[in-house]
C-alpha cells in the first residue's frame, strides 16, 4: 500500500523495503530506478510520447515548410491559427490528427503530428517543459518555441 503516516505517495511511485537492511525506500515505476528519500513530486516518467500541431509564422527559427516555402504570416496571427485549431479539437469539430495532417507546419504532420518517444533533453526546453506537465490524453495550452507556435498533445 502506498498508504502510510504521511499520506499517498506521489503519481508513479511505489514503497519497498530492503531485503538486506529492511530499510524502506521508493521505486520510479517507469525509470525502475529507486532512491532512500521520500519523493514529493510525482515520478519522472524518463520518456514520453506527443503529437504536435504547429503554425509557423515569419520569424520562426526556419520560415519554411511542406506546406509553404517561405511562411510570411506574422506572429499574432500564428498565435490566431493555433488557437482556433485547439477550439476546433476541444469541440470536437475536428480531430487532432485531421488538422496536425492538413496543416502542421512539421515534418511530423506525415505522421499525424507525432513525435514518437522523447526523454529530456531532446526537444527546444520550453515544449519539454509543458510537454512533461501532460498526464496522458491531455492536450495542452498553445506553447511558443522558436519554431512557432504548438498545440501538444500526450499520448504515452
Ligand atoms: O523539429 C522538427 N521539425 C521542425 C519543426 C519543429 N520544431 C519543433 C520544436 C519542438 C518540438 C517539435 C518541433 N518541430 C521543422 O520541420 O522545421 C521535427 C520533426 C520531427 C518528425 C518526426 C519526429 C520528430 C521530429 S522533430
Amino acid at each position: 500500500m502506498s498508504q502510510d503516516k504521511d499520506g499517498p505517495l506521489p503519481e508513479g511511485w511505489e514503497m519497498r523495503t530492503s531485503r538486506s537492511t529492511g530499510m524502506t525506500y521508493y521505486l520510479n515505476t517507469y525509470t525502475k530506478k529507486s532512491q532512500w528519500e521520500r519523493p514529493e513530486a510525482p515520478a519522472d516518467p524518463g520518456e514520453i510520447r506527443c503529437s504536435h500541431i504547429l503554425v509557423k509564422h515569419a520569424e520562426s527559427r526556419r520560415p519554411s515548410s511542406w506546406r509553404e516555402d517561405k511562411i510570411t504570416r506574422s506572429k499574432e496571427e500564428a498565435s490566431d491559427l493555433i488557437k482556433s485549431y485547439r477550439k476546433q479539437i476541444v469541440a470536437n469539430d475536428s480531430s487532432f490528427v485531421d488538422i496536425a495532417t492538413k496543416y502542421s507546419d512539421c515534418s511530423s504532420a506525415k505522421r499525424g503530428g507525432d513525435l514518437g518517444l522523447f526523454g529530456r533533453g531532446q526537444m527546444q526546453q520550453v515544449f519539454e517543459e509543458e510537454a512533461f506537465k501532460l498526464k496522458v490524453g491531455q492536450l495542452s495550452k498553445p506553447v511558443e518555441t522558436d519554431s512557432g507556435f504548438h498545440i501538444i498533445l500526450r499520448t504515452v
